[in-house]
């Protein structure tokens, strides 16, 4: 498929995002004909809103065409993986399937080039990816207004808005990490997707630009220390600190995605390792009320934290590195400020 950009807009089909075939059981809220696809200057086909949507709103729950394996280890066997699945299809899905983007020209066969232009994954650790004929239509932003998430318990990947989003405003997702410092982020988006980004982030004056890759890289530098946490490296102040520092660089850097519950996660089993329950249950609650706004209520990791949330003591880490409780109870609330200097280590 050619890119459009330029052309006047033409409103596609209006899709009902619930699935009617398959409604997904989440109490996310969620509306009929809340988007359109259009074509968008420069940027081919995109997903545009058709009325307002607010943060949390589950907008589009699909189910893959077929699933697709990994890369490697070997691309001929890929390729006939995806020949195969194709052959399954009726007529009009297989017209679907090529009718999709291909970012990769003559590289590689339109059946490979296709699937490695629109796969998108099926678990954040996952290998696997799957092939959606509406979402592999969201384009890109490094600073996205929504989130795609593979909810296995319904076997569908949906869909969520991040922040609210206006009337006839693009929809946008991430196809990388929202840590990715700028030229890193212009070369893969080149090499595997064909474009330079021109997303606000990427468009910001070079000063601003440095000051942001300065915080992304100071995130990054974090998180490596996190990974060590369970190590004894740090003390539990320390790491709370780092995470605090954290989450007021993900504010500075308008970061509201899946990193938010990771943190509140790693927050967690830390005070979970130093046995101090009170943290660990506040902790488990802010990672269950941002993954639900990020995926729906009905996801398996959500129903996982929700029983952190009300057990924090059935964590497999629990007193892993202290044997007596660190817990205190919080201080009470003014305007919610030293709740959060106390939940920090830092009252
Ligand atoms: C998964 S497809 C997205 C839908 C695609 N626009 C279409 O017409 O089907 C990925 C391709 O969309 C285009 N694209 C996505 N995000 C973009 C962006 N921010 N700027 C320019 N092009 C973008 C690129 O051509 C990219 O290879």
């Amino acid at each position: 498929m050619d890119e459009q950009g330029g052309r006047e807009e033409s409103a596609g089909p209006r899709v009902d995002p619930a699935g009617n075939e398959h409604p997904a059981p989440s109490s996310a809220p969620q509306a009929s004909f809340l988007y359109a696809v259009q074509t968008i200057l420069d940027k081919g086909q995109g997903l545009v809103a058709t009325s307002k949507i607010t943060k949390g709103t589950r907008i589009l729950s699909e189910a893959p065409l077929f699933k697709v394996p990994p890369d490697k280890p070997n691309r001929k066997v890929k390729e006939a993986l995806i020949i195969k699945e194709l052959k399954r299809l009726d007529k009009d899905q297989q017209r679907a399937y090529f009718a999709l983007h291909n970012a990769h020209g003559t590289d590689h066969s339109p059946f490979l080039g296709i699937a490695r232009t629109n796969v998108l994954p099926l678990g954040s650790q996952a290998r696997e990816g799957g092939l959606f004929l509406e979402a592999s239509r969201i384009n890109h932003s490094c600073r996205p207004n929504a989130q795609n998430t593979w909810n296995a318990n319904i076997g569908r990947l949906t869909i969520h808005a991040l922040r609210d989003i206006k009337e006839g405003e693009e929809i946008t997702i991430t196809y990388l990490d929202q840590t990715t410092e700028y030229v890193s982020r212009q070369q893969f988006l080149k090499g595997s997707f064909s474009f330079g980004c021109r997303c606000e982030l990427c468009v910001l004056p070079p000063a601003r630009r440095r000051e942001s890759d300065g915080r992304l890289s100071e995130i990054n530098s974090i998180d490596e220390k996190l990974g060590q946490m369970g190590s004894r490296m740090f003390g539990y102040n320390k790491i709370l600190h780092l995470l605090r520092t954290m989450f007021r660089l993900f504010e500075e850097e308008g970061i509201w995605d899946a990193s938010i519950p990771r943190a509140y996660y790693d927050a967690f089993q830390i005070a979970c390792m130093y046995g101090d329950d009170t943290r660990a249950k506040i902790f488990a609650e802010r990672a269950h009320a941002a993954r639900v706004i990020i995926e729906g209520d009905d996801s398996p990791g959500v129903a996982r934290l929700k029983r952190f949330a009300e057990q924090p003591t059935q964590h497999e880490s629990y007193r892993r590195l202290a044997h007596s409780p660190r817990g205190v109870r919080p201080p009470q609330s003014v305007g919610g400020l030293e709740v959060d200097d106390w939940l920090w280590g830092e009252g």
